[in-house]
């Protein structure tokens, strides 16, 4: 039995009691930390609540030589994901290469950022349109450096009809966790760029360590983006599209939002 078992939000203490009770009952723990990861605990604590070792998967073994797998022929194996266990599509194909394998798979949820958004900021989880990623720039073969232009363009589709944002942020190997103030700054520079009135004019809403009795909310307009020093990571953005009343009531009231927004907002 392969059973996926998402963490969620913050430290060792986020996961259900189902979640916990699978890993105790496991003879085998496996581990990713790359898609999101738990920022308020640390390997040793997690390997110490569960009394077994975690073997940590990098990207490759989960996307391209996953025979760690085959072990659940025999034996009961878990998967551990921070977050929910299946938000990310790397761990469907997962499921599916197990039932293709003839192996039986169980999902044990754990609490998502997806709808902790939800409730920090007061947006509607029905207002929300396509999501997105924001990578990091990089350096293409010519030596230019690169800003990926797709996070712009979704916004720009959802909010012709006029549909939130959600944009999850970069986590490299080498370059660290990426900050709603960097995310900001490269769709203003893409702004720039194409001048299309995207980001005009444009509220965001930042989010900083959902789950940890730090949690920080702020919403102001993109443009401020040095009012979006959040602290530390994890980080994600919303960019909104229309928003209703008591969407704006509650960025105004919750998340510091100018007052201003109300004016604009659907009654
Ligand atoms: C690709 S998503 C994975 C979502 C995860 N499977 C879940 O269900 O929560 C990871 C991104 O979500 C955001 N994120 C995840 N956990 C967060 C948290 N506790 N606080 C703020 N942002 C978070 C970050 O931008 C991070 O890079």
């Amino acid at each position: 039995m392969l059973t996926f078992v998402g963490l969620g939000l913050f430290d060792e203490k986020d996961i259900s009691l189902k979640g916990l009770d699978a890993i105790l009952a496991a003879d085998l723990i496996y581990l990713e930390f790359y898609t999101s990861r738990l920022m308020g605990t640390t390997l040793e604590k997690m390997e110490a609540l569960y009394k077994k070792p975690i073997h940590v998967l990098l990207r490759e073994d989960v996307e391209q030589n996953p025979d760690w797998i085959l072990n659940a022929r025999d034996k009961n194996i878990v998967f551990l994901t921070g977050g929910d266990t299946m938000t990310s599509t790397t761990h469907i194909d997962l499921r599916i290469r197990a039932a293709d394998l003839g192996i039986e798979t169980k999902l044990i949820h754990g609490s998502s950022i997806i709808s902790a958004v939800y409730g920090l900021s007061g947006l509607q989880n029905y207002r929300f349109g396509k999501s997105v990623s924001i990578p990091f720039p990089y350096t293409s073969s010519r030596g230019n450096r690169v800003v990926t232009e797709t996070p712009y363009d979704t916004i720009s589709k959802n909010k012709e009809n006029g549909l939130h944002t959600l944009v999850f942020l970069d986590i490299h190997a080498e370059l660290g966790y990426m900050k709603v103030s960097d995310a900001l700054c490269l769709l203003l520079e893409v702004e720039n760029k194409r001048k299309e009135g995207v980001m005009t004019h444009q509220i965001a809403v930042g989010i900083a360590r959902a789950g940890s009795d730090d949690v920080y909310v702020q919403a102001d307009f993109a443009d401020n983006y040095d009012h979006f020093e959040l602290g530390g990571p994890l980080q994600i953005l919303v960019i909104p599209g229309d928003l209703h009343f008591v969407e704006a009531e509650a960025l105004v009231k919750l998340a510091g939002a100018p007052k201003s927004i109300q004016k604009d907002s659907e009654k």
